[in-house]
This record gives C-alpha cells, sequence and structure tokens, in this order.
C-alpha cells in the first residue's frame, strides 16, 4: 500500500516538504548530518508512533518546536485510497486521525501502514535479547492473524495479575485459577497462530536467503517459550514452587524465541556482520512476500536506511533485486545516489530524492 502524499513538518532538520513519492523504489540521498534517516524516522512514526532512533519522542521534534506532524495519502488495493496522520507534542500528546476520524490506538496506525525497517541496528535481531525475535515474530502474526492481537493483550493482562499475585508471597493456589486458565487458553492460543506463521515463514525465509547467499547450514526454529512435550498447564503447574520464589511466571509464550543456527551454534556467533545483516533482510522480506500472500488489503513499505553499508557490491545487487521483486514501495537512504542508480530495472518506477540541510528535492 504505497504512501502516494507524504507531508513532514517539524521532524528534526527537516524543512517542511510534501513529497510525491513512487509507488515503487525511492532513493534517498544527501550528505551525513543532511536529514535521509529523518525521512525515514517521519514515515516510521506515521506508522507506530515512535521512533527507531530513540525510545522518546521528543528529541525528535524540530528544536524551538513543540509538535511534529506527519501526514500522509494511502492507495489501497482495488484504486481505494485511506489518510493517516500524527500529531506529536513534547507533552508526549498525540493525536491520531485516520481517514478523518481520531482514533486512539496506535495499533490501528499499524494495521494501516505495516512498515518493515532495515537498518544498522537491525542486527540486533540476531544477536538481541529474545523480546526482539518475538517482536519480529509477532509484527508477522499480527498482520496476518486477526485474533492475534486481542489474545495478546488477554495474555499480559493474565501474565500481569499472575505476577503481582507471585510476588504478594504466601496465599491459596486457587486464587491464581481464575488467571491461570486465561493464561493457558491464551498462551495455547498464541503459541499456536505464531507456530502457524513459522510454518508458512521458514520456506520463504529459505528461498529468499539462498538468493542473497548460500548458507547451507543455517537453521531456523521456534521455541514456544515452554517445553514442547507438555501443555501449559502441567508447566505452570510443576513450576508452581519456583514461580513463587522468583515472584514471576518463568515458562510461557512471553518466553518465546526464534533460534538461528549454524552448525548447531549461536548463528551470530559464526557468521560475519555482512552475513548477519543479510539473514535479517532475508528475514524481513521473507515476512513482506508472505504479507502479500496473505491478501490483506495493504502491502508492507519498507524503510531501508543506509543500504550499501557493510555490503559489497554483489550482496548490493543481490538485495536490491529482492527488494524490487517485492513489488512494494521501499524507502532506501544512502550518501551518494549513484551507489544504488544502476541497480533498478528500466520498467521499475524509480524516483530520487536529494536531502541538503534538511531541505528535500526531488531529482529524478
Ligand atoms: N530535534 C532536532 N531539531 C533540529 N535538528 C535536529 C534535531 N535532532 C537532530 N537534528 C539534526 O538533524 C540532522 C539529522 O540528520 P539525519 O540523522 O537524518 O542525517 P542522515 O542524513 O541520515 O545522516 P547520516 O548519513 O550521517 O546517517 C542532524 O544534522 C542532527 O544534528
Amino acid at each position: 500500500m504505497p504512501l502516494k502524499r507524504l507531508s513532514v513538518t517539524a521532524v528534526r532538520n527537516l524543512h517542511p516538504v510534501t513529497l510525491h513519492p513512487s509507488p515503487r523504489i525511492n532513493i534517498i540521498s544527501g550528505a551525513n548530518g543532511s536529514g535521509k534517516t529523518s525521512l525515514l524516522e517521519a514515515i516510521h512514526i506515521l506508522g507506530l508512533a515512535r521512533s527507531f532512533r530513540s525510545t522518546r519522542l521528543n528529541p525528535v521534534i524540530q528544536y524551538e518546536q513543540q509538535q511534529c506532524t506527519v501526514f500522509a495519502d494511502l492507495n489501497l488495493h482495488a484504486g481505494a485510497q485511506r489518510s493517516m496522520g500524527i500529531t506529536r507534542g513534547k507533552e508526549a500528546d498525540y493525536q491520531i486521525r485516520i481517514d478523518g476520524q481520531s482514533v486512539r490506538s496506535t495499533a490501528q496506525l499499524a494495521e494501516t501502514l505495516p512498515l518493515q525497517l532495515i537498518n544498522p541496528e537491525s542486527f540486533r535481531l540476531l544477536e538481541g535479547a529474545p523480546k526482539q525475535r518475538r517482536q519480529f515474530l509477532d509484527w508477522g502474526v499480527f498482520h496476518v492473524e486477526h485474533q492475534f492481537l486481542p489474545s495478546w493483550q488477554r495474555l499480559q493482562k493474565s501474565l500481569k495479575q499472575r505476577n503481582s499475585l507471585l510476588r504478594r508471597g504466601r496465599m491459596e493456589r486457587s486464587m491464581l485459577a481464575p488467571w491461570e486458565t486465561e493464561l493457558v487458553q491464551m498462551g495455547e492460543r498464541i503459541d499456536h497462530y505464531r507456530r502457524g506463521y513459522i510454518q508458512q515463514l521458514k520456506p520463504e525465509f529459505e528461498t529468499v536467503l539462498g538468493q542473497l547467499i548460500t548458507l547451507d547450514e543455517l537453521s531456523l526454529s521456534y521455541y514456544r517459550g515452554w517445553d514442547k512435550e507438555r501443555g501449559l498447564a502441567e508447566v505452570l503447574d510443576q513450576q508452581f514452587e519456583r514461580d513463587c520464589q522468583l515472584g514471576h511466571t518463568q515458562s510461557g509464550p512471553q518466553r518465546a524465541d526464534l533460534r538461528l543456527r549454524v552448525r548447531g551454534m549461536n548463528a551470530v556467533d559464526v557468521l560475519s556482520r555482512g552475513q548477519q545483516k543479510l539473514v535479517v533482510c532475508a528475514l524481513k522480506i521473507a515476512q513482506g512476500h508472505l504479507l502479500k500472500a496473505s491478501g490483506r488489503q495493504q502491502d508492507c513499505v519498507f524503510l531501508v536506511d543506509d543500504l550499501p553499508s557493510e555490503l559489497d557490491g554483489q550482496h548490493r545487487e543481490a538485495l536490491c533485486r529482492l527488494l524490487e521483486g517485492l513489488n512494494c514501495q521501499v524507502f532506501i537512504s544512502c550518501v551518494e545516489a549513484e551507489q544504488l542508480a544502476g541497480s533498478w530495472k528500466t520498467e521499475t518506477p524509480v524516483s530520487m530524492f536529494h536531502v541538503e540541510h534538511g531541505r528535500i528535492v526531488q531529482t529524478g
């Protein structure tokens, strides 16, 4: 679902701008510190109400300004259109509008504009904590399975209640029962959704990765967060005493993970940084393909910050071919436009933008 028109006001150093991006490939070039990443950040804020650079949004709001705004018109499949916008103030206040209506939930932004970010920090997907890989996995499940979000919210609530009772110390086991029933029901359901998604993701990932790099020994597997031989109710029962001592629930879908291994070893301990980057790109591109195949009205928009870094010419070309093959809208930043200019088929619509001291100009 491409952005047809994008307006950005008071985001970092960017001058107020309205762009008409290509529905396919958009190259954003400019010197260091010119504002390329800020443009990608603005799109990220539109889709998720948060930045990918800082946990707080205040640093994103332009100095001397009280709020920033990002607004876009979107083209859906079959000629339908949508509009969405977010204004975020310094007091952490925000207003979100979708199709002219005020909206309270940021999940609706995410649903309207599915985004995939590939940037130098994406490495953390392999080397970071399981939470990041769970978020990656749940991004996919959220976008293809409508019931995922309410189930996940119910799971979080029951988990929070169980943990807070566990922290209280001595109690009747029966006090936990209602929350455990809910936790087990939602936990098994979420595991079911995640497993179904992984079954689709695995072959897609292998196909995409094969087009980027040969890593025969790489395997992707899913750990659901508790023993695969036993039901969650049984595991909670058996771990009750220990959970009481720790004051939290040790096992469950909140412990799920994706495991990437090479010859049985952690991929992050074996692969080079460039190889890790390609693996992460393959995972994200595979998710883009699955979203497309799911028949949802929205396709994914890809934000690729600093694509050329750490990739040699051959792998850069291969990655560009895959991004092009997605048939999605892609925004790619790079210092020199020439680094990516020749990477596209002549029939692919490519728009070039150049950023200089926060001013964005379309150059082709
Ligand atoms: N709140 C703010 N208000 C105004 N300017 C800001 C604000 N926050 C950061 N800046 C400036 O905005 C610019 C943001 O640059 P950005 O990170 O988008 O650059 P870039 O083109 O991606 O650079 P690089 O190639 O080095 O990654 C920097 O010059 C930074 O100093």
